[in-house]
């Protein structure tokens, strides 16, 4: 079963781009998406180390996701796919960023000029992806105006205004849990509708929204019990 085979295809003539006759879906199912961004993150990294090809047994090392599936979900990329020579690695980057929409450059606000704030601000992690922080926003009139990097830490106040002059899809918390759910319901009265939640808070969204909550400890949670069973 391929990507498209779990999909619901756009109407006709509406296309990818990068190949004609491959239509966009509409919705991936859970788990093919959720596979679908592991493979990526290996993807750019290997692209970023210079990589051409890439077999489906080195993506199932890296992802833990068994090759067999790997192949299936990739069956829809044939032409990326050469049997001894592996997976064109540019290729099926961009093909994969176009099916989960991520090809082009998303903005993020940042909340939380503090540890976490200022390492995420000067790291990688979300540039690699297509993800750029546009803005910092702090509480603490000590850090409004300071920089971290090349931006300067904004006032919480004036949000909604920066979201919509920055064009601002994507709001990543990294503040005290206690702040979480005012800055969360500032996010989507200002028409954000992906919230990255770094904090321990149980936001509450409204349906059309989008939070994903980062936690390392559930996340080994997750990888203990495969190593237990
Ligand atoms: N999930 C993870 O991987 C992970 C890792 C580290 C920290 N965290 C969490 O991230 C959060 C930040 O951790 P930290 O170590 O950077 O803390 P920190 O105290 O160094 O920084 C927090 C910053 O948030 C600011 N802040 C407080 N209220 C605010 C508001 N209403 N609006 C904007 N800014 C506000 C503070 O002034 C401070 O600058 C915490 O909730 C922590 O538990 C998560």
């Amino acid at each position: 079963m391929s990507v498209g085979d779990l999909t619901k295809p756009h109407g006709a003539g509406d296309t990818n781009g990068a190949d004609d006759t491959e239509p966009v879906p509409d919705r991936l199912s859970l788990g093919v998406a959720a596979r679908l961004a592991r493979y990526l993150q290996v993807l750019t990294k290997a692209k970023k180390e210079g990589k051409e090809t890439i077999s489906s047994q080195e993506l199932s090392s890296f992802t833990q996701v068994n090759s067999t599936q790997i192949r299936r979900d990739l069956s829809g990329f044939g032409k990326f796919g050469k049997r001894g020579v592996g997976y064109n690695v540019d290729g099926l980057v961009s093909q994969i960023r176009k099916i989960l929409r991520t090809a082009g450059q998303h903005n993020i606000a940042l909340f939380g000029a503090g540890h976490l704030g200022r390492a995420i601000a000067s790291s990688d992690v979300f540039a690699d992806h297509g993800f750029r922080v546009v803005a910092i926003f702090d509480a603490d009139p000590e850090k409004v105006g300071t920089s971290v990097g090349a931006l300067q830490v904004r006032d919480v106040a004036t949000v909604p205004q920066v979201v919509e002059d920055e064009d601002i899809v994507v709001g990543v918390l990294a503040v005290p849990s206690s702040a979480a759910q005012t800055l969360a319901d500032q996010l989507v009265l200002s028409g954000v509708k992906i919230i990255f939640n770094y904090s321990e808070s149980l936001l509450r969204v409204p349906p059309e929204v989008t939070v994903h909550t980062s936690s390392p400890a559930v996340d080994l949670l997750y990888a203990l019990y495969f190593y237990l069973t």
